[in-house]
């Protein structure tokens, strides 16, 4: 099966290393590397990496395009990027070599509501049964329900959605009415909480949050967690995984490889213990790599067989109620 992805505002990460980030003074950094980034093409990247058919949807500026194309030439990712005027953004990671990572992320190119239209209707081939993950912020000039109304378009025809979206977007994709909603939602804890406008205190209440997901229509819903790794949801149980090993560097892009081990068992049709292992895992193979590429499947198996899956009421009962 082809997975698509759908990245409306993809990124150079420039991921800048950094002894001590200190605002106001000048800082002499030790490193400087560019990856082609944004959540919709990093996703398509670790799914390429483990094996995957892939095709690569969304917007994409002229100006900049070299570094992408590399990549996709590099991976074969099929490059159906409708390309625009203007430059891709970039995206600054301050890597600080104690691991902690501050994001500075750029505006790019202006998109005009002509060139969502030219997106759709790169995805119209989108079937019954067939995947989409749609992955990451829009870039100015589009509304701000432009990926739930791909996402409406999509579940119509019988597509599966995979929704990974914050803020407007994801207000607006979980606003949809039952028969439109994506198949599966993942945001982090912060963006649920800013979905559900109030702080997850106790971890009971997240459960509650993704719970409610579920019962609303939304077959499998999963909660990034940081260290903690992630709830998963759905009509099957409600189960919590973490790495089994937490590697340093760069945390950026392990979200999107969740994300591609989501997409690449529902592509092979797992159950939830099986699913969470396969995304653990590749989020987990991600981590301290730079850029977003997964290790090898033999890694990647190892790595699957080492998560533990938990019973979700089990974590949430634990003590230290907030992550
Ligand atoms: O589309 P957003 O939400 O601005 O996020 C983009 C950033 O997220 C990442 O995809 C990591 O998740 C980076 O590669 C990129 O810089």
């Amino acid at each position: 099966m082809t997975i698509r992805c759908v990245s409306f505002n993809p990124a150079i990460d420039q991921t800048v290393t950094l002894e001590r980030l200190v605002p106001g003074e000048v800082v002499r950094a030790l490193a400087v590397r560019h990856d082609a980034g944004g959540k919709g093409l990093n996703v398509a990247s670790c799914l390429a990496d483990a094996g995957q058919t892939v095709e690569l949807h969304g917007l994409l500026g002229r100006d900049n395009a070299a570094i992408f194309e590399q990549l996709f030439a590099a991976k074969g990712i099929a490059d159906r990027l409708q390309r625009v005027t203007g430059a891709t953004r970039t995206n600054v990671k301050l890597l600080e070599t104690g691991g902690r990572t501050t994001d500075v992320n750029l505006p790019g190119f202006t998109a005009a509501a002509a060139d969502a239209e030219a997106v759709f209707d790169g995805l119209a081939e989108a079937g019954a049964g067939e995947l989409v993950v749609i992955s990451g912020s829009q870039p100015a000039g589009l509304a701000a329900d432009t990926s739930a109304r791909l996402a409406a378009a999509l579940a119509g025809r019988g597509a599966r959605v995979v929704a990974d979206l914050s803020g407007a977007a994801l207000d607006a994709v979980l606003a949809l009415p039952p028969g439109a909603l994506p198949h599966a939602v993942k945001p982090n804890r912060a963006e649920l909480e800013a979905w559900a406008g109030r702080r997850f205190d106790e971890r009971a209440a997240l459960v509650d949050a993704a719970r409610a997901l579920v019962a609303r229509g939304i077959a499998l819903v999963v909660v990034s967690l940081g260290t903690d790794g992630a709830a998963f949801v759905s009509a099957e149980g409600a189960l919590q995984a973490a790495p089994p090993r937490l590697a340093t560097g760069s945390t950026v892009g392990a979200g999107d490889a969740m994300v591609a081990g989501i997409a690449s068992a529902l592509a092979d049709g797992l159950a939830l213990d099986a699913l969470a292992r396969r995304a653990t895992a590749f989020a987990a193979g991600k981590l301290g790599r730079e850029g977003a590429h997964l290790p090898p499947a033999a890694e990647l198996d190892a790595l699957a067989a080492a998560v533990r899956p938990q019973p979700l009421d089990v974590w949430a009962a634990a003590p230290g109620s907030r992550t």
